[in-house]
């Protein structure tokens, strides 16, 4: 969920950086590239470009963390993010109570690529075949973003 207590509405820029930290479910080359493709989710809807850094000043920090508030152990709620801004604005965590997988429940690649739209600035929608639709959905199109996501990440951008 997103936090809007702490978020702006968006990044003032369109090179946005992140850096990561990984889950003991999956190689850490498959965690770098299930991270790298939800961010180029993003990317080839709008015109924001993701940059891996190795600094901890990294725009977006990806972060797994057990059972501290909101995660609730297996299942429940699966990750949340904080909106644009700095210091943990923008972060994205995971609840490493949860199987990450790249394939089955739970795939990575889809809810980091739900979270980051929160880390852009993005709401949640009501519209079940969109990204930012509130609850997981394993069977998803081929084509992650709906007509909806791509038009608000592009007002937004
Ligand atoms: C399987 N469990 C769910 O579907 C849960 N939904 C989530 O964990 C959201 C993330 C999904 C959509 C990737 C939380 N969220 O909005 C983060 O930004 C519940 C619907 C149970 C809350
Ligand atoms: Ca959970
Ligand atoms: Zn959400
Ligand atoms: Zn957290």
């Amino acid at each position: 969920e997103e936090y809007s207590h702490i978020q702006g509405t968006r990044w003032n820029k369109n090179v946005i950086t992140y850096i990561g930290r990984y889950t003991r479910d999956l190689p850490r080359s498959t965690v770098d590239s299930l991270v790298e493709s939800a961010f180029s989710v993003w990317a080839r809807a709008s015109s924001l470009t993701f940059v891996r850094s190795h600094t901890r000043n990294a725009d977006i920090m990806v972060e797994f963390h057990g059972d501290l508030y909101p995660f609730d152990g297996p299942g429940g709620t699966l990750a949340h993010a904080f909106g644009p801004g700095l210091g943990a604005g923008g972060d994205t965590h995971f609840d490493d109570d949860e199987h990450w997988t790249a394939g089955e429940t739970f795939n990575l690649f889809v809810v980091a690529a739900h979270e980051f739209g929160h880390a852009l600035g993005l709401k949640h929608s009501r519209n079940p075949d969109s990204l930012m639709y509130p609850t997981y959905r394993s069977s998803r199109p081929a084509n992650l973003l709906s007509r909806e996501d791509v038009a608000n990440i592009n007002a937004l951008y």
